[in-house]
């Protein structure tokens, strides 16, 4: 917290000897700052770590551990944060100066301390405190900033999605990991079908409109955590799905082609069906080391033509050579013949 001139700190005072502690801490509760002290090194520690004080002053010999040992556990454990350390000592010569320097502390000053020069360091360690704590609540606010452009570059605009710089980076990652773990990693590449007729009957607003749909319901179908969809390209889209077999992409192709049916977004234009569809393929595969991003993502669109050649509003996967249709599809195409 920022402190002007005025505002009162807390002060650990760190003395084994009961005299000088008292002296240092009816100076500093006179000057209206909050003092609290300690008797021993392990204590000292403790109460830094409960009360987080604005500025320690700190015995250099106590009995055990002395007070270099405690400014070195003190800088431990603020992990990043600063707090002035003055090391007090009524050793005055220039090793000891350096040794209270190089574990940590801040300034040195020798006892008995005389009250303006107390003052004074603490009016200057205040003042450098403040400085710090600005720095690091800038490097927050940096970091945040960086984690939300970072955000930013891998989101496609239109649709929330990862677009096709996240989708790259997710495919590496989830490749990578079950190339380690030996899980089958599943890789879906689907198209919006006749969607040029889309824009033309409706217009490019309600194109974005539908795209966002689509990807609205391709985001619900990602159940696990792990799973993502992508805005690949324009009407094109991708599900990373990790730790899915064959048989499982399946029955989640024929999910999927089911929600959208049921969907029904309108599209009069389209040759297909009256209503939007697509058609996407799939590729399973559990990686080994020859196994690239780039390979899963050719089969994937391999896949991908052969479902368009077979009369779209389907999925086919590479490696079984089989469409997935949604099933009522196929009743209705088995009773009705349409
Ligand atoms: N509204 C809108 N349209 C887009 C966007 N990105 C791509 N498209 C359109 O998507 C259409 C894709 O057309 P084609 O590649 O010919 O494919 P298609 O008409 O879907 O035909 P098939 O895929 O063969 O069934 C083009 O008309 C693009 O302009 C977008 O962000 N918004």
């Amino acid at each position: 917290m920022p402190h002007d001139l005025a505002t009162p700190l807390t002060v650990l005072v760190v003395d084994d000897q009961a005299a000088s502690r008292v002296a240092i801490a009816a100076l500093l509760d006179a000057a209206g700052h909050r003092v609290i002290e300690a008797d021993a090194p392990e204590w000292a520690v403790e109460l830094f770590r409960r009360h987080a004080p604005d500025l320690v002053l700190l015995d250099v010999e106590m009995p055990g551990q002395d007070g270099y040992w405690v400014a070195r556990e003190m800088r431990a454990a603020e992990s990043g944060g600063w707090t002035p350390i003055v090391f007090l000592s009524s050793r005055g010569d220039e090793l000891d100066l350096w040794s209270g320097i190089e574990a940590g502390g801040d300034d040195y000053l020798i006892k008995p301390v005389s009250p303006m020069v107390l003052k004074a360091k603490l009016l200057a360690m205040s003042r450098l405190s403040r400085m710090q704590q600005r720095l690091v609540q800038l490097s927050d606010e940096l970091q945040a900033a960086n984690q939300r452009l970072r955000h930013l570059s891998d989101t496609d605009a239109l649709t929330g999605l990862l677009n096709r710089r996240g989708f790259d980076a997710r495919l590496r990652t989830d490749l990578a990991v079950a190339r380690r773990t030996q899980q089958p990693l599943t890789l879906l590449l689907c198209d919006l079908d006749e969607f040029k007729a889309y824009n033309d009957h409706f217009g490019h607003v309600d194109g974005d409109a539908c795209l966002r749909r689509v990807a609205e319901l391709l985001r619900g179908c990602c159940l696990r955590p792990s799973d993502s969809a992508s805005r690949y390209g324009g009407e094109e889209f991708a599900l990373i799905l990790p730790a899915m077999p064959r048989s499982g992409a399946m029955t989640f192709a024929r999910g999927l082609l089911r929600t959208l049916e049921t969907l029904a977004l309108p599209h009069p234009a389209s040759r297909v069906a009256p209503h939007v569809t697509l058609s996407g393929g799939i590729t399973t595969c559990v990686p080994d080391d020859t196994t690239t991003a780039e390979g899963l993502l050719t089969r994937a669109d391999e896949a991908l033509y052969a479902a368009k050649a077979r009369g779209r509003r389907r999925l086919f996967s590479f490696e079984m050579q089989v469409d997935a249709v949604d099933v009522q599809r196929e009743a209705r195409v088995a009773v009705g013949g349409a």
